[in-house]
């Protein structure tokens, strides 16, 4: 399914942290091409020997993303193996992980934020024409490619990252970990993941890119009160903007039937393009 890559043309340099029983580092790699020394910077995402048991899922989720390809998802160069170390070997992508980047950047503008929850938009379209079910869409996992830079007319770039480990291969604390990113019907049936699972979690993604970065449920740290968000069927603090809340409040439908397609989810994201402009015509008329 995948390139296999030689453990000894890999080099490791800082680490970045950790994710589901995986560590991060920075590193470099080395092809030989047509008789010329390559290097590249690489993000290598390796698997904790102790959840060895999950090395089929942690290639699964280097093999989706190696097996289809598009603009704005992560590029995944293959795979290595070197005794009880599996390693994938991805795309470095230079400014990281939005939900950090949302925290650090505080003035982030309204068309800033559309224009990410847009490419997100398109890639989940285009995950759902390959009939291809992410199952862990969340700021964490979207990279930023490029910043935004209004003097120049450059908009930023994001890329989607592989899921990691498969959530039915994780615990139920890690899991619980996800409220309320991970869509409720996928609480009580982990391995039974649907399109309609990644809308939600697009719902919780877009809702966080509007919040700066503040974590859905802030505070909710006991476990039994993220579960009580899903029994009493509550929804994540709506938006002053109607329409926005409306998109969300959609994608996060309890009732699968009424999340929105990808189409309408594009259709409404564009005319929150105009309306957003419109909203911000109509507070400045407020004002005078
Ligand atoms: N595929 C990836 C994934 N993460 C990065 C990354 C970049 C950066 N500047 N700081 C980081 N801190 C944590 C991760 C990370 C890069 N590429």
């Amino acid at each position: 399914q995948f390139h296999t890559i030689k453990y000894e043309d890999l080099k490791w340099d800082e680490s970045l942290g950790q994710g589901s029983f995986t560590r991060i580092f920075k590193g470099e790699k080395t092809d030989y091409r047509d008789g010329e020394k390559h290097t590249t910077e690489v993000l290598l995402k390796e698997l904790d020997p102790d959840h060895k048991n999950c090395w089929e899922s942690f290639f699964e989720a280097a093999s989706f993303m190696s097996q289809i390809s598009h603009k704005h998802l992560l590029h995944v160069y293959g795979v290595s193996v070197h005794g009880d170390k599996n390693i994938m070997v991805q795309e470095f992508v230079k400014h990281g992980a939005l939900d950090l980047y949302l925290k650090r950047e505080k003035s982030l503008s309204v068309s800033w934020k559309l224009n990410v929850a847009k490419q997100l938009a398109c890639v989940l379209n285009f995950l759902e024409e390959q009939s291809i079910i992410h199952g862990n869409i969340c700021a964490k996992n979207l990279l930023l490619v490029r910043e935004e830079d209004p003097s120049q007319g450059i908009s930023p770039f994001i890329k989607l990252s592989d899921p990691g480990i498969n959530v039915a291969m994780l615990g139920k604390d890690v899991i619980m970990h996800r409220i309320p990113w991970i869509a409720p019907e996928s609480l009580a049936a982990p391995d039974n993941l649907t399109h309609e699972c990644d809308k939600w979690s697009f719902g919780a993604t877009v809702w966080e890119i509007f919040n700066n970065g503040n974590p859905p449920l802030q505070g909710w740290s006991l476990e039994e009160v993220k579960l009580k968000f899903y029994e009493n069927k509550q929804q994540l603090p709506p938006s002053q903007w109607t329409e926005l809340a409306d998109l969300i409040g959609q994608c996060m439908s309890y009732d699968l039937a009424f999340r929105p397609s990808c189409r309408s989810i594009i259709r409404q994201l564009n005319s929150l393009v105009t309306s957003g402009n419109n909203v911000i015509f109509r507070l400045a008329q407020d004002d005078h």
